[in-house]
């Protein structure tokens, strides 16, 4: 019986590392596979592990109808056994409809990777879909963790270093620090008191500077 599976973590959990294994081993044993992502940090039409890896990927838009690709397949002679989907996060409800009807009706394969909620800590639309719909969600094993030490759950996002809760859902980046617009990941009690690591830091030497006071 075919699956929908929705992996989902945190940012920099191995999402992307999973979805490039998974098409691999897939591949590897002779089945036909499409790879999609949406908005990936190397570009359109690229998936990118911070592992290393990368390859070339369907970029997904919001024009994208992936029963109808599927269909144009078949009328090139080929049949889909599996699909894998990067960055899920950032298709349409309507889109993961048409995957699971994939599943249910054509005997397809969909493994579904993305984070499930945002900044604010908000359901992304296509996660809330996937989780409404999958036959299983799987929380990735590997452990990104808080500063604190902590198992990370919620994704942050800083601008200018500092932790924001408002504007736009999606503004595509990185977990490293470099840039205007990054993010960290954090626990929960972190994400609540919005404490990322450099805050925790300067609230840690200005109490040290305070006992060094006469
Ligand atoms: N230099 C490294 N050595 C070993 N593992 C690394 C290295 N850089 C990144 N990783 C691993 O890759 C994971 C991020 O993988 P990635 O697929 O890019 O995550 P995601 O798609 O969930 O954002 C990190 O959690 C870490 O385990
Ligand atoms: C939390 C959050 C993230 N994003 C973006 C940032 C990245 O480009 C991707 C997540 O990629 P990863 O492979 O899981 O690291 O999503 C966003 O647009 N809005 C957010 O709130």
């Amino acid at each position: 019986m075919a699956e929908l599976v929705f992996f989902s973590g945190t940012m920099d959990s191995g999402k992307s590392t999973l979805a490039l294994q998974t098409d691999y081993n897939y591949a590897a044993r002779g089945r036909t596979g499409l790879v999609f992502t949406r908005h990936d940090r190397a570009g359109a039409a690229r998936i990118s592990s911070r592992l290393g890896l990368e390859t070339g990927a369907r970029e997904v838009d919001d024009s994208t109808d992936f029963w109808w690709v599927v269909e144009q397949e078949r009328q090139r002679g080929r049949l889909v056994d599996y699909i894998v989907c990067d960055e899920a996060q950032f298709y349409s409800p309507a889109q993961v409809e048409q995957l699971a009807r994939l599943v249910d009706e054509v005997e397809i394969d969909v493994f579904a990777f993305g984070i499930t909620s945002d900044f604010r800590t908000r359901l992304f639309p296509g996660s809330a879909r996937l989780i409404e719909l999958a036959d299983r969600t799987e929380i990735l094993q590997v452990q990104a963790l808080c500063w604190c030490g902590r198992r990370a759950t919620h994704n942050a996002r800083t601008v200018g270093g500092v932790m924001v809760v408002e504007g736009e859902q999606v503004v595509v980046g990185d977990t490293t620090a470099e840039a205007i617009v990054a993010y960290e990941v954090l626990c929960r009690r972190h994400h609540m008191r919005r404490m990322t690591a450099a805050s925790a830091r300067q609230r840690a030497s200005a109490h040290e500077s305070r006992l060094d006071l006469p």
